[in-house]
């Protein structure tokens, strides 16, 4: 079942219910978890991931975002949001969510790079994380 077919028969608060439940039932020590964009509007899932995990926040600019979504939108998995075009829903979401990013993330890596390079961020702050 895609995220489309479950707002469609349940709407927005539904899909989010799923979200936090989901959420919980997969943490485990070592797992790691990409989550939707979306988590971070609960506020039980904001504390229930501070408490229960090491939080990365992939920062990319607005136009890096849209370009990348444009290339490969997957509209069953991601339907708008807003039902504006994608760069103008990416600008909107991102400055209602950015503060929300920040403060749930215990780090945040700079995701325009490469995907390599995006990884490298993320381990050298896992073994920060682990090493304090
Ligand atoms: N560092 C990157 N460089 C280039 N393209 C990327 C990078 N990270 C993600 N993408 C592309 O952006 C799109 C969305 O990425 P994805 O990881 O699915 O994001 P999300 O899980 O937040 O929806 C995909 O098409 C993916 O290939
Ligand atoms: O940002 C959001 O609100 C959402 C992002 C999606 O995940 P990705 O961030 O993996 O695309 C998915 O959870 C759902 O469509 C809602």
């Amino acid at each position: 079942m895609s995220v489309a077919d479950i707002v469609a028969a349940e709407g927005w608060p539904g899909f989010r219910a799923r979200e936090t439940e989901t959420l919980i039932s997969v943490t485990q020590p070592g797992a790691v978890i990409a989550t939707g964009g979306g988590i971070i509007l609960a506020p039980v899932n904001r504390e229930f991931m501070r408490q229960n995990g090491v939080v990365v926040y992939l920062n990319a600019p607005v136009p890096v975002l849209a370009r990348r979504l444009e290339a490969f939108p997957e509209a069953d998995q991601r339907p708008t949001l807003t039902g504006k075009p994608i760069s103008e829903e990416v600008a909107d979401v991102l400055a209602q969510r950015d503060a929300l990013y920040r403060e749930t993330a215990h780090y945040i890596v700079d995701a325009s790079a490469a995907p390599e390079r995006v990884v490298t961020l993320i381990l050298d702050a896992l073994h920060l994380a682990t090493a304090s």
